[in-house]
């Protein structure tokens, strides 16, 4: 196991809020080694007990992490001001002849290709690992070049491209369902299945991310990595073994399948539209342009909605819409296999019963299976897997710091499924930047343009 960790960035959210709570529930848990050090690093100067009073008081406040365990994990911080587009500042955090260490990028994307030049000259092994967070770039062309700095300078295996998503538990339920049960993977198909509907609705608007989101938009936020990367679990094969590569191959089999959108159908099968003010229950929410740091003229989508066309035989003819919305009245994630409509002599029985729908919850645990016979009247009712539904135990980051320490990269994402990502979302883009595709307005706490799903 990997036994020091190094933060770039260290300042920023992504440590007090996701990082550190993790490594505080990973540490409850007993599941990291005692020798496990940290070392925060960022360009502010600052002592190391200022960083660690800073992280307690982060875990106290936003992570209600206990004394004895903030205590722990504190123990395990330094600080280190360094540059890290400057490959002697980084050299030095590193060190010459370095135990193995993880190296983790929490770092604006405009930054990443400096600090992956410096970091190229600190002779990083593949007993080392390193983590980049999202955005992969901002199409398929910086995607490519991006890959193409860290083939030259990194050894592949010891790159791990974070997709929170992938090490979401309940996301990895959908592994479980497919390939550990036998019931469903011979209707895992398009004899049985007429669509498939991918859905990240949140009550959360822009929540003072403008600097990042009015850059990005509900597209390149949500559809083009995390729904993109729950589709591959949907439509995936079953991998020839469990390591990382077979993992991984099927994964990128399964985008490649993806028909590359037509630009003359992409008005018919996408949606983008954008908030204006409205009220999510008891909150009154300003109109996404009013809010601070946005630009009405960038003309931003905080909702996107996708449909694709997969070539394989497994799934030829069924839709998959991935869809993906902030300041939507009520929050809802998860797939929804809509099955064919019952044969016919069932129906001339029970008019009126609805084809089954599959409803995998990705942020509430539930499996919603079908209709079952209620009471005296026998009326239909959706009925729900119990043994599914039970809350996950850690959340994404927690398993991704682990799978980390232990140079476990099947969960994370390769370079070719990254582009294989954007090759789908890249025209859209175009057709959207071009003005083919006109941007939709819903008041905020209403649904979004578009069918209910
Ligand atoms: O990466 C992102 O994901 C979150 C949703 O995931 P969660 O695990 O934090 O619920 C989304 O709100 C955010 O816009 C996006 O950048």
């Amino acid at each position: 196991m990997i036994e020091r960790m190094v933060i770039f960035g260290a300042s920023g959210d992504l440590t007090s809020r996701l990082l550190m709570p993790a490594v505080a529930q990973l540490t409850e848990a007993g599941l990291l080694s005692p020798g496990l050090r940290i070392v925060g690093c960022a360009s502010t100067d600052r002592s190391t007990e200022d960083f660690c009073a800073h992280i307690a008081a982060e875990l106290k406040e936003h992570a209600a992490v206990p004394a004895a365990t903030r205590d722990a994990v504190v123990r395990m911080l330094s600080y280190q001001s360094a540059d890290v587009t400057s490959a002697e500042d980084v050299r030095r955090v590193i060190g010459e002849d370095h135990p193995d260490t993880l190296v983790y990028l929490a770092l604006p994307p405009f930054l990443l290709p400096s600090a992956l030049s410096a970091l190229a000259t600190t002779g990083l092994r593949t007993s080392d690992a390193l983590a980049i967070e999202k955005p992969f770039g901002s199409d398929l062309t910086s995607a490519r070049q991006l890959n193409e700095i860290l083939r030259l300078q990194l050894p592949e295996p010891t790159i791990f491209r974070i997709d929170h998503f992938l090490s979401n538990e309940l996301i990895h339920r959908v592994i479980a369902l497919r390939f550990l049960n036998r019931i469903f993977e011979p209707i895992w198909n398009a004899m049985h299945v007429e669509r498939v509907d991918i859905s990240w609705l949140e009550t959360l608007t822009l929540e003072g991310r403008a600097r990042y989101y009015d850059g990005a938009g509900a597209l390149k936020d949500m559809v083009q990595n995390h729904l993109m990367e729950v589709m591959t679990l949907v439509l995936m094969e079953t991998p020839a073994r469990l390591d990382a590569d077979s993992f991984r191959s099927v994964r990128v089999e399964a985008l490649r399948s993806v028909a590359t959108p037509l630009p003359e159908r992409i008005r018919s099968t996408s949606v983008r539209a954008r908030y204006t003010a409205g009220r999510i229950g008891s909150r009154q929410v300003p109109s996404y342009v009013d809010e601070p740091g946005v630009d009405p003229s960038r003309n931003t989508e905080t909702y996107a909605s996708l449909t694709v066309e997969v070539n394989h035989p497994r799934w030829a003819g069924v839709p998959f819409t991935l869809r993906s919305g902030k300041a939507q009245p009520v929050p809802s994630a998860e797939i929804a296999l809509h099955f064919r409509p019952l044969p016919r002599y069932v129906l001339d029985r029970w008019p009126g019963v609805e084809p089954n729908v599959l409803r995998l919850g990705l942020k509430e645990p539930y499996v919603r299976l079908g209709t079952t016979l209620n009471g005296p009247e026998r009326t239909t009712q959706s009925c729900q897997l119990e043994a599914c539904s039970t809350p996950p135990q850690f959340p994404a980051y927690a398993h991704l710091i682990l799978q980390m320490l232990n140079n476990q990269p099947m969960l994370f994402i390769r370079g070719d499924e990254v582009e294989e990502a954007w090759r789908i979302v890249d025209p859209v883009m175009k057709a959207w930047s071009g003005g083919n595709v006109p941007l939709q307005e819903y008041a905020a706490g209403t649904a979004p343009p578009g069918p209910a799903r």
